[in-house]
Parts: structure tokens; sequence; C-alpha cells
């Protein structure tokens, strides 16, 4: 899974499918060194994931074109925007990206309309309307940039960015700075978006609850090299990653559809691959809408058969896959389930597990407490 390198050699004709971004990349900035080589895929989201200074931002600037690199090359679907061994080095406003970086850099002398419509393309005005919508800003249209909050400021920076046609969104840790009502709202604008658009999206962010929500792949930067990198899924499940991804706060997601809503308890009802349903806390999508849950690995008990008076509103039958001493806490044993055709991770006592003859292929039932869904998109 890590590494991901294509090696090409000068002249070679690569032509990566649709606008799938490959980059290989290397620079010195004082004493980091960044080398990384990254295939982000011609759909979906892939989060840049890295903690402070692992190189995020710097590989974001080489691939936009905002620095150049010392070697290596940048493709985004068959065109070369960066290639050191050919001398090719495009700027960056041809380079048909779209980018949204911390801080929202609108014009402050234009209202919000001025603004998006600044540098949009003829086929972004027919999608000017639907666009406002999805991001809910319609009702800003006519206010000055000073007047909005940083929210709904980033909301309008990301339409102008997507009403000028990119073929690559590159979104810099969009929610900083925001406090947690706000960022829930901005999120739930960006996972809504980032369904609707056909389009790469290059996420980056240092906040696995948040890449848990929105991500489909994962591009795991560590010091300047590429630590790991897939689908999120897949990666959530690994226990080597365990530290790297969550530690306490590890998780995984499940995949679900939602089936119907019971107001009198505010509770939602959804099912999985196999058949198993769950209760939720109540959300407002229609039968049939696809959401992800995200389960923190703490959340989940086990049990050898469903229990007759628990307060637990869900039980799945699972199988345990694999079962490791827990790198986080020394009391506990990292178990990772099967679910249907999905897998689920726990965090147990190695006491408990010891207890109830916890062994790979043991059929057991997953406790999962209705409320511990707390991002559920
Ligand atoms: N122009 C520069 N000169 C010297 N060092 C630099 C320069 N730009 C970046 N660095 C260093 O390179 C490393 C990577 O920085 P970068 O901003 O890419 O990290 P990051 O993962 O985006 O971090 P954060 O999450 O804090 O934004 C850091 O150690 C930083 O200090």
């Amino acid at each position: 899974m890590s590494g991901n390198a294509h090696h090409s050699t000068p002249g070679e004709t690569h032509a990566p499918a649709g606008n799938a971004l490959e980059c290989r990349l290397r620079k010195r900035l004082g004493t980091f060194d960044l080398d990384i080589a990254l295939t982000v895929p011609a759909s979906g989201v892939t989060a840049l994931f890295g903690e402070s200074g692992s190189g995020k931002t710097s590989l974001l600037r080489l691939i936009a074109g905002l620095d150049r690199p010392a070697g290596g090359y940048v493709r985004l679907g068959e065109r070369t925007l960066s290639d050191t061994q050919q001398k090719i080095h495009v700027p960056i406003h041809r380079r048909q990206l779209g980018i949204v970086f911390q801080e929202a850099r609108l014009f402050p002398h234009y209202r919000v309309r001025g603004n998006l419509t600044y540098g949009m393309s003829r086929s972004g005005r027919a999608r000017f309307d639907d666009l406002v919508a999805l991001l809910g800003i319609g009702h800003l249209l006519e206010r000055l940039p000073g007047t909005l909050s940083g929210g709904e400021a980033r909301r309008v920076a990301i339409g102008r960015a997507l009403l000028t046609q990119p073929r690559l969104l590159l979104l810099d840790e969009p929610l900083t700075g925001l406090d947690g009502e706000r960022k829930r709202e901005l999120l739930h604008y960006l996972v809504r978006l980032t369904r609707e658009i056909d389009l790469p999206v290059l996420y980056v962010s240092h906040d696995t609850a948040e890449i848990a929500t929105i991500a489909d792949h994962l591009a795991l930067i560590e010091q300047g090299r590429l630590a790991a990198h897939g689908q999120l899924d897949e990666l959530m499940m690994r226990l080597d990653l365990t530290e790297r991804l969550g530690g306490f706060d590890a998780a995984t997601r499940l995949n679900a559809r939602v089936v119907d809503h019971d107001q009198a308890y505010s509770l939602t009802r959804v099912v999985l691959d196999d058949d198993q349903t769950l209760r939720i806390p109540a959300l407002d999508q229609p039968p049939g809408t696809p959401i992800r849950l995200r389960v923190g690995v703490r959340d989940v008990a086990l049990a050898l058969a469903m229990p007759g008076d628990t307060s637990y509103r869900n039980g799945l039958m699972a199988v345990i896959d694999a079962i490791e001493p827990s790198t986080h806490e020394p009391s506990a044993n990292e178990v990772r389930l099967i679910v249907g055709r999905q897998r689920l991770r726990a965090r147990l006592t190695r006491q408990a597990c010891d207890e109830m003859q916890l062994v790979i292929g043991k059929p057991v039932v997953a406790l999962i407490r209705s409320v511990a869904f707390g991002s559920r998109f």
C-alpha cells in the first residue's frame, strides 16, 4: 500500500484515467526534505493527512504550482503540469485547479455575487444556481465579504473555485479556525458537495474525525514521506496504523442505508449490506439514502449472545477476524470483526478477551450504543 510510486522515464507517454492526479515530487525546504509519489484517484475525496509539519501544505503548493519542485513531475489526466526533466512548469492560473486555502481570500470590495462570478467559466454560469443552493449561500449574494462569518466566507470561496470549472479541487484545512457548530455546518455542506460534484478533491487535514466523515481515500504523510496510501476504510482497519489514525479515538466506518424514522423516539433505522439493522439518533435523510457511520473503537462492546435486558440498542452478529495487543493502552486488545461484507473494530480489555475466550473465527454480538453515532453523513 505504501509508496505507490510510478517511476517514469522522460518522454514516456503516460495517461492516468480521467482526471486522476499523479505526482512524484522532491523539494528541500530549509532542513525539511520532501520526497513523495502520490496518485489521487479521478473521483472521490482523497485526504492528505499528517501531523503538523509533516509536509502537507508544501506538497499542495507544489501540486498547485505555487512552488517549483527540485525534481519530479505533476500530471493531471493526460496533461503534464510540472516536469523538471522536460523543463515544464505550467503557471498556477493555467492548471485548471480550484484552490481554497485556510483563509478565504475573497475580494473585499466585491459583493459575494461578484466574487463568485469573477473568473467564472461559461459552463460555470449554467451551474451557478445549483451550486449556490448546494452551498447554502443564496441569501448572501448581495453581502460584502467583511460581513460574512468564517464558515460563510469559506463556502463562498469554495463556490468561486468550483465555478471556474476546475479539473481538481484542492482544499487546505477548510475547517480550521471555525468553532464547533460552524465546523459541523461546513462539513455538512462539504459532504453534500463532494457527493454531487464529479471532480477529484484533495483535502488536507490533520483531524481524523473530519477525514472519517468526508474522505474515500487517504494519503498519510510523515516527515515529508508517504507512509500509507489507499482506501480509507481499508486503512482504518489496519491495526498497525491505529496510533497514526486516531490513537485513543480510533474508529472504523460502516456503510448503511436509511430505512425509516421513529419520530416518537427521534431515532432512525438504517440497514447494512447484510440486512442487519441499527438504530441511530434521527437523521433528516429520506429512506434509501446511503450514509456512513463512524464507530469509535471504544464504543463497541462484545457479547457471546444477544443480552436480554440491555440499554444497548444495537447488536450486530459478527465474527472475530483478528486480535492484537493495543499499542495504545497496555490493558487493551484491538479486535477486528467481520460484519456481513464489512468490518468493524473494537477495543476491549485483555482480561475480557481472555474470560470470553475470544479467538479468531468465534461468532460474537457487537453491541453499539445508539448515542455513539456522533458523526453520520
Ligand atoms: N520556506 C521554508 N523554509 C524552511 N522550512 C520550511 C519552509 N516551508 C516549510 N518549511 C518546513 O517544512 C516542514 C513542512 O511544512 P508544511 O507547512 O508543509 O507542513 P504541514 O504538514 O502543512 O503542517 P501544518 O499542518 O502545521 O500546516 C515544516 O517543518 C516547515 O517548518
